[in-house]
Order: C-alpha cells, then structure tokens, then sequence
C-alpha cells in the first residue's frame, strides 16, 4: 500500500474529490461489492489514485493489482469473553459486606424464596459466560477483502452477578454473551496462525467454534464461623477463607490469531492465458456479470456462476448443474507468482473437471496452451491429471476460423501417447559425472491424457454455444463416474472440425 501512495503519488493528491463515475472503472475491481469494497479506507484511496490517472484516454489504465493478492487470504485475531464474575454473598438477614457503614434498607425474607436444587441444597447464581467466537460459512460473501479493514473480533464479556451481597430468590444466573459469529465465503479453510488446520467450511452453514468464552465466576455464602458447618451440608459455596475468593472471578476468554484461506468451491475450473474470453464464456452460460474488457487481467478474483442442469435430460440427469469459475488469466511464469498467477492457481484444487479456454486467433494458439498446461504442471502436476476439455474460442474471426481443423488435431496429438518419458536429472550439479545422477520419472505434457473433447466456439457471437454446453455436461457426468473418465480419454471427441 505504501508503495501506491509514495512517489508516484501526486501532490494535488490531497484535492482530488473521489468521484464514483465512470472515471472509476468498475473493470479494475470486479463489480461485484464494490461499493462495499470502496468502503474500505485502502480502497478508497486507490479509488482516488484511479480517477487521477484514468483520464479519457483510449489506452488501458494500469492495473493496480493490489487487491487480488488479498481477497483469498487474510489473518485475523479473534477474542472470546471473558466470564462474568460471581460475587460473595450474604445471608438474608445479615449485614451485606457492601452495605457495612451505610443506613441498610432491611427487606424481610422468607427462607423458603432461596433457590434450591431438588435435593435441597442451595442454588447461588454464577457470573454469565464469556461470549464464544464461531466463523461460519454464508454464501452472500464472496472473498476476504473486508478482514483487511477489520482484522480485530472480540466477543462480549458475560455479565456480572449483582454484587447487592444479598442472596434472594431474585439472584439467578448473570446473562450469558452471545456468541460472535463471524461471516466468510464458503470454501474458507480456517487454520491457527503457522498452526494447524481447524476446519474447511466448504458447505453453507458449516461452523467452527475458534475460541471459547471465559466461564463466569461462582458465588459464595460469607457466614459466620458458627453458621458454616450447618450451611456447609447445604451447600459447598461457603467461603472459607481468602482463597476462596479467587473462584468468584470469571476465567478470561481466549485470544487467537487465525489465517482465512479462502478456496473457491467450484465444479469447473475455466482457465487459460489472459484475454482469452472465460469471463466472456462464463457471462454466456451462467448468469454471473463478470468483468470483461480487451485487455488482459480484466478478472482480479474468480467469478462464479451457476449452470443450471439440462432439462432435456429428462430428471434423472438433471444433476448436471454445476458452479463455474473464472479464474484469472495464466501466464508464463504463473506458478512463480508472476502476473496474478499463483493465487488463483490454488483455486483450482476444488474442481473436478478444467475448461481450458484458448484464443484461436492469436500468433500461436497452440503455444498458449501449452503456457498454461505447464503452469498448471509445474504449480502442481495433480491438475493434469484432471479430466479437461478444450474451447477454442474466437472462431468468428476468419484467422480462427481458418485454423480450427489443425488446431483441434495438434491438441489432440498433445498427450495421445501416455508413457512417461524417463529423464536423468542430476541431483547435484549438471555437469557432475554420471555416478551421482538420479533417475527419475517425469512426466511431460505429451504423457498426460488428452482432453475429453475440444470444440470450436465463438462465446461473444454465440457460435456453437450449444456444442460446447453439451461438451461441458457429459464431461461433468463423466467426472461423476471416474471409470467413464477413462474410457473417454481413449476415445476424445473433435467437436471442433
Ligand atoms: N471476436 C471475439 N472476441 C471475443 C470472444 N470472446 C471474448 N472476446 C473478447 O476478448 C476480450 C477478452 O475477453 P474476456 O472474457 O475478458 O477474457 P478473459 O480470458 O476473461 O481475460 P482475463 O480477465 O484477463 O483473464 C474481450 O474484449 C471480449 O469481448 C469471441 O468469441 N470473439
């Protein structure tokens, strides 16, 4: 943050009004709870550095890519209540210590009003419980932005037991606080800081309790010495000497420090190099608005939208709705961290089936697949082992159009072979002698398995948009049955010719 608002800051900073026209491009932050994101004092200042440098110009403003780096995670300390604390009671009758030295208004009360358990022995009210602190998951939220603005949830302490000194049968247990629960996406795993995994609330509503609140302090009867031995037998909460008193104080509530790591839960994984066209497929078939633009990183975090199952199935397969996501552009150098790559590369860990979305006009397409294949292969080689299917995308511009038959047979050759190539890696230095080498297996893009199928689309014109649904669909399905999976990658179909 420092470095936004340093050097390149302008001096005329400071009078610059923030504006919340078009000037603020709403294609830098996803528009999706942007008001509620401008809320954020952080924010609000790159709002301001935005409509400074975005004049009407024709050229794209420059990214600001801040936010991203902070939606899917966040650290966060959180504090239970501390217990109410009980308080050293008097007899009815007797002078309350509180009230020594002070005209006593003197009640007259009946024995009988004390509360008693069922075998008789007195009920002293004890200090309230120290409110708990539970994260849930709800699915209004979409990231973890607001954590940054806020990073600090203390629960409320419970209530003290009145300290009249008297016991009545007006006394009963001080107020419990209420639990703090604290809202975040679904799909937010919960660890203590540097520590281990508390829970993955991946459904709605699944809950976690993270710090118990302090238990409140017990009451206890000052007597006499005479009167304690016959009061003793009816209760234990006789005070009996200083010690004691530590037990009227209510436990403190806890403090922890948690990480947020927010893994979006979705079926399918759209991916693929910047400018491609997922956010534009994913507005196409689902209802999501994504953010879309001609220049690259449009999407600062993952869209989700929703497809609905395909009602020709007829019921019985009407289980082929499913959560898309859009996950921000790849590029070369992703799993390094370059661009806004290695974030979202974690999001893909949920899905079961990839989309890889490919623009068949740029210079080299097949190229640009191979990019992310090897991103997603070095990040982590599981995701190759992921059913994937392929859009060629764009095909309404000839330069497309014209190439799609070659296209389709060059991704289909990558990874028709399927054997490991065995690679001599030198565990020491490269030029070391033989005697230190170690074999191992690697595999390369060509032993993966092909993809399920490849098709030709045009999502902003709609071409061939019914193809690539029924693609996405029997993919799914095939994903539900693992054994289909592999029959399928023998056998891929060329929906793109
Ligand atoms: N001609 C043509 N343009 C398309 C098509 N699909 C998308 N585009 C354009 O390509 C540009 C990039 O589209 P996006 O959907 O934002 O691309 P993206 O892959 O989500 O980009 P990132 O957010 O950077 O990852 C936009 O200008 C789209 O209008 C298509 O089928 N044909």
């Amino acid at each position: 943050m420092a470095a936004l608002i340093s050097p390149p800051f302008p001096a005329s900073f400071s009078i610059v009004r923030f504006r919340e026209t078009s000037l603020f491009s709403t294609r830098l932050l996803p528009s999706r709870n942007l008001q509620q994101r401008c809320n954020y004092g952080w924010c609000a200042v790159k709002c301001r550095l935005l409509s400074v440098s975005l004049a009407p110009s024709s050229s794209p403003p420059t990214v600001i890519n801040e936010p991203h780096k902070y939606f899917d995670q966040a650290i966060i300390t959180v504090r239970s209540g501390d217990g109410g604390h009980g308080a050293i009671l008097s007899m009815p009758g007797q002078r309350s210590n509180s009230s020594q030295g002070r005209p006593e208004k003197r009640k007259t009360r009946k024995k009988n009003s004390y509360r008693r358990d069922f075998d008789g022995s007195l009920i002293l009210p004890m200090g309230g419980h120290g409110g708990d602190v539970v994260i849930y998951a709800d699915e209004e939220k979409d990231s973890l932005l607001e954590f940054h603005s806020k990073s600090r949830y203390n629960a409320k302490r419970g209530g003290n037991v009145d300290t009249m000194g008297i016991l009545t049968s007006q006394l009963h247990d001080e107020l419990a606080a209420p639990t703090l629960r604290i809202p975040v996406p679904v799909g937010t795993v919960v660890k203590r800081k540097r520590g281990k995994l508390l829970a993955d609330l991946a459904q709605p509503g699944d809950e976690v309790l993270v710090a118990r609140g302090g238990q409140g302090g017990i009451s206890l009867l000052d007597l006499p010495q005479h009167e304690r031995k016959k009061m003793m037998a009816l209760t234990t909460n006789v005070l009996r000497d200083d010690t004691d008193k530590v037990l009227v104080h209510g436990q403190p509530g806890e403090e922890v420090s948690l990480e947020l790591i927010l893994r979006v839960v979705a079926d399918v994984g759209l991916v693929g190099l910047p400018n491609a066209g997922k956010s534009t497929l994913l507005a196409a078939i689902t209802l999501a608005k994504p953010d879309i633009a001609d220049y690259p990183f449009t999407t600062l975090m993952p869209n989700l939208g929703r497809l609905g199952g395909d009602p020709s199935l007829g019921a019985g397969m009407f289980s082929s709705e499913a959560t898309l996501a859009d996950l921000p552009g790849l590029i070369e150098g992703a799993h390094l961290g370059k661009g806004l790559g290695r974030n979202f590369l974690r999001h893909l860990r949920r899905t079961q089936l990839l989309v890889h979305v490919v623009d068949a006009a740029t210079e080299n397409p097949i190229n640009d697949y191979r990019t992310v294949r090897e991103e997603l292969r070095m990040y982590n080689p599981e995701y190759l082992d992921r059913p994937y299917i392929v859009i060629l995308n764009k095909i309404d511009l000839p330069e497309a159009k014209d190439r799609l038959p070659s296209l389709t047979e060059e991704i289909l050759r990558i990874g028709s072979v399927g054997t490991p190539s065995e690679v001599k890696l030198n565990s020491e230095a490269p030029d070391q002698p033989l005697s230190s080498e170690v074999v191992i297996k690697e595999k390369k893009l060509e032993d993966y398995s092909p993809p399920l199928s490849v098709v030709g689309v045009s999502v902003l014109r709609g071409i061939r948009i019914d193809d690539m649904l029924k693609e996405i669909r029997k993919a799914l399905r095939k994903c539900m049955d693992p054994t289909e999976v592999s029959s399928a990658f023998n056998s891929p179909s060329e929906t793109g010719k």
